[in-house]
């Protein structure tokens, strides 16, 4: 296979609100299930605040402090099965407060980046419970740069463009993006995919918490707004392969980034 194609698997799967040991045994098993394939995954993703859900209330308590708990469950898997994660995004506490955080690992098990959720979702009260992060999510797969945002945060645009004028060929989403806005979240995705150019990997949980109904539809689009794979609403590890060649190809045939008029707005 050559070194800019990469196989995924994206882990959509149900998160218990309020029970991280629940949680972080479901996600083990989920693990195991996403590298049985005669093909092993070259990255595995996960949905965002897998480890506790949105139980803000109890959020100080439960939040994983440093992330220590998540760093040594998959770095240890990504170091024995040699595959890249990026770690959906777990509520992390440290000093400050607590965090919306993806962490990433390499196939060594080391961690290639981390970024804290920047935009905070107030019709899920996150910005009483949860701090912004401060910096921009920047990592390196298959040799090309790539960029990750969260849930929320795909609502922003020029956040997209700006990790794409940084050179990001890939962007990584993990959400828990609930019902009844599965309009909203097609086509925000879409949107970011057409407009950049480039690769959008989005994972959302399913399943229920509280009153709040989670649709899952985790997608991956390529850089012509293609839909190569789709989830329904079950949990399911969705398997796709791509090319970040074709983001070249496709900056090529409509150069969209040399015929930006940036003096202009
Ligand atoms: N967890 C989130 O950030 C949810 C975002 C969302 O549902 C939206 O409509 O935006």
């Amino acid at each position: 296979m050559s070194e800019r194609k990469l196989r995924l698997a994206i882990v959509q799967m149900h998160v218990d609100a309020g029970n991280p040991d629940v949680n972080y045994a479901r996600l083990r098993q989920k693990l195991n299930e996403a590298v049985q394939t005669a093909e092993k995954p070259d990255l595995i993703m996960l949905p965002e605040m897998w480890n506790t859900g949105y139980a803000l209330e109890q959020i100080d308590q439960i939040a994983d402090f440093e992330g220590e708990r998540t760093k040594a469950l998959l770095s240890e898997f990504a170091r024995s099965h040699q595959v890249q994660i990026i770690g959906g995004s777990i509520a992390e506490k440290r000093e400050g407060g607590v965090y919306n955080t993806i962490y990433a690992f390499d196939a060594n098990g080391d961690v290639m980046a981390d970024y804290s959720k920047i935009h905070l979702f107030r019709l899920m009260d996150e910005e009483k419970h949860l701090q912004a992060g401060d910096k921009l999510g920047r990592l390196e797969v298959a040799g090309a740069e790539a960029g990750m945002m969260i849930c929320y945060d795909i609502r922003f645009p020029e956040l997209a463009r700006k990790l794409a004028l940084g050179g990001a060929k890939a962007l990584f989403v993990p959400a828990q993006w609930p019902n009844p806005r599965l309009h909203h979240w097609r086509t925000l995705l879409m949107a970011r995919a057409i407009e950049n150019q480039m690769f959008v990997i989005a994972c959302n949980r399913c399943g229920a918490s509280g009153t709040s109904t989670f649709f899952g539809h985790s997608l991956v689009i390529d850089p012509w707004g293609e839909i190569i794979a789709e989830a329904g609403e079950e949990e399911v590890i969705v398997r796709a392969e791509i090319d970040l060649d074709m983001v070249d190809a496709v900056r090529a045939k409509i150069p969209v980034f040399e015929d930006r008029r940036p003096s202009l707005y």
